[in-house]
């Protein structure tokens, strides 16, 4: 595991921007191709941006790379809870692709039908060997991470697959791959950033084994490898700075 640590954010997401930049041509270089799993939420939202900027749009053949979710809130492509529109308006708006690139959780099906279409939608994708190129992954600041919340059955799962999770405090239901599914990629990156994940990220690295209470600590590629794009506030509390 490889901890990046940068002063701010605003230095994180270039550093990022090009560390993507070299994994998408690495892989479409060899393969031809290049599949990465986006994270939702709010950290992502400026890296997506400067992806899709001038400085960045030109340096991948867009045409090349296939865009999944590592999770997806249960509710419609047009709502602004949507991880899908999110990642719709920061990039793929802004890049020459076709739809057929961008592989969405179909949320008009119900939950577990959803979860059970998408998973095999990748595994189809995989020849039933899934393995993501490059999967970013968000932290929350209770250390879960996709929608493998604390205490809830998607921490046990321990199969390479895509379910759905009734969240009871929130009560939404979330579609998430499970954390074997995320382990089993090439390139797994969290991009983790503010004071607020200081806590989250402490129980993560240094605290007692409890993937129930930090669900992050399930996320170790059996062969890929896991990096961590933090600033110094996320890793303030750490007892031994990375
Ligand atoms: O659908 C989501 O919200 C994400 O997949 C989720 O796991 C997110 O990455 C964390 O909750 C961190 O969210 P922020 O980046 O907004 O702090």
């Amino acid at each position: 595991m490889k901890t990046n640590v940068f002063k701010t954010p605003e230095e994180i997401i270039p550093s990022l921007a090009n560390y993507f930049v070299n994994c998408a041509n690495e892989f479409i270089n060899k393969q031809g191709k290049f599949s990465v799993a986006l994270s939702g939420g709010n950290s992502p939202k400026k890296f997506y941006e400067l992806l899709a900027s001038a400085d960045f749009k030109s340096k991948i053949d867009w045409k090349k790379v296939d865009f999944f979710f590592g999770d997806e809130r249960y509710v419609p492509q047009d709502d602004p809870e949507s991880n899908y529109l999110m990642a719709k308006t920061s990039l793929f708006d802004h890049l020459d692709i076709e739809d057929s690139q961008i592989y969405k959780v179909d949320t008009s099906l119900d939950p577990a039908t959803a979860a059970q279409d998408y998973g095999r939608c990748i595994c189809q994708y995989f020849d039933d060997k899934p393995s993501f190129d490059f999967v970013l992954l968000g932290l929350g600041d209770d250390a879960h991470t996709a929608s493998i919340f604390p205490h809830t059955s998607l921490v046990w799962i321990d199969e390479e697959n895509v379910k759905e999770v009734y969240l009871e405090d929130k009560q939404v239901y979330r579609i998430s791959f499970t954390a074997p599914l995320i382990n089993a990629s090439k390139n797994v990156v969290f991009l983790t950033f503010g004071a607020s994940k200081a806590d989250a990220i402490k129980a993560v690295f240094e605290g007692e084994k409890n993937v129930d209470l930090y669900p992050a600590q399930l996320i170790d590629p059996e062969n890929g490898e896991l990096q961590w794009f933090v600033d110094e506030a996320a890793v303030s509390k750490l007892t031994e700075k990375p």
